[in-house]
């Protein structure tokens, strides 16, 4: 679920009041996602998202979040606008929280995608890229190297090895990967969450790109390798599909070809995007009692795949025609 807060009709009609949308129709909770509150709102001029900011997001980082999928969808980008306010604010304060009010845009989340899918997310993903470049607002990695090392140490060796008896030795394994890790690959603004279920798609055509909430500034391979982690494997993790990540990066180098030095990158950069999974789920893990509304993820299924990124090295990345 995740609605956490209860807006009461008069209230949503207020906060939509703040709106040049027209009159609101009805407003239905999304029951998908888990860190906020979000409706699906139906106006006399369209549909749109609402959200509404309840955990892990600073205030002071919203504007960048939000300017940006004003900026990227300028570009062309399959990404929601933000819906401004009549006074022209990005996002408003209802009893203390934040709630910004987005572009809805079609689609479906795949949840067994095709090749020709994988490509073109490669394909938007590059396009975001380019796109980012000269978006003026930066907004610094809060969960690069530094922050896997202390997520685990936060878990605390008997915490992880409560999840699994295999998860302590990733504290080492963060802690080797963060002492290798490329200082000075090419930049631009990064999604870095670009799972499955943050991409909508209408048959083939990426028609939405969501959830910019992790969204930075930093090594645009390192974005490509953390879709790579997210994509190219099936939902048991017993199989990593070369034809789905092959088409991925070569969707990307379509629009944008990697430097030998980002190609060379991919698999230590692919096992980083991993620890940062493992990390955050582990610590997840942890604060989420067995029982709560949220489901917890396994943190154990990006171990499986920083195995599979260690032993394959470059060959996990070949591109594959599809
Ligand atoms: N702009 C949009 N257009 C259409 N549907 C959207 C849009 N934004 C969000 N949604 C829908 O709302 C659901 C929840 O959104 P989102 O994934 O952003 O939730 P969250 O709780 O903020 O994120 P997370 O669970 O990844 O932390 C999505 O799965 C999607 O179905
Ligand atoms: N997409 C992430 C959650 C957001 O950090 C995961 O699957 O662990």
């Amino acid at each position: 679920m995740a609605v956490y807060t209860d807006l009461g009709a008069a209230a949503m009609e207020r906060l939509l009041g703040e709106y040049d949308v027209g009159a609101l129709r009805s407003a239905k909770g999304i029951a998908e996602g888990v860190s906020n509150s979000n409706w699906l709102i139906e106006t006399a001029q369209g549909r749109f998202i609402l959200t509404m900011y309840e955990r892990r997001i600073e205030l002071g980082d919203l504007p960048y979040f939000l300017d940006l999928l004003d900026h990227l969808s300028a570009h062309d980008c399959p990404v929601p606008r933000t819906i401004h306010t009549k006074r022209g604010d990005s996002f408003v304060m209802v009893d203390g929280k934040a709630a910004a009010l987005i572009e809805y845009l079609p689609g479906i989340s795949p949840d067994r995608p095709s090749a020709e899918q994988a490509h073109n997310v490669g394909g938007a993903l590059a396009r975001m890229h380019l796109a980012g470049r000269d978006f003026e607002k930066t907004r610094p990695n809060t969960l690069g190297p530094q922050s896997w090392i202390d997520m685990l140490e936060e878990c605390g060796v008997g915490g992880l090895s409560e999840i699994d008896p295999a998860l302590p030795k990733m504290l080492t394994v963060a802690r080797q990967t963060a002492e290798r890790w490329p200082p000075d690959l090419p930049q631009s603004v990064i999604h870095s969450d670009l799972f499955p279920d943050n991409v909508l798609m209408l048959g083939e055509r990426v028609s939405g790109m969501i959830d910019f909430y992790f969204a930075c500034n930093d090594a645009m391979a390192y974005d490509l390798a953390v879709t790579h982690a997210a994509w190219s494997f099936d939902a048991s993790d017993t199989a990593f599909d070369p034809a789905i990540g092959g088409a991925l990066v070569e969707g990307y180098e379509a629009h944008r070809p990697l430097a030998n030095a980002e190609r060379k990158a991919l698999p230590l950069l692919a096992q980083g995007a991993c620890l940062r999974f493992i990390a955050s789920r582990a610590l997840d893990w942890i604060e989420t009692p067995p029982g709560a509304l949220v489901m917890r993820k396994d943190p154990m299924q990006f171990v499986r795949r920083l195995k599979f990124y260690a032993e394959r090295g470059e060959k996990a990345f070949t591109p594959s025609p599809i």
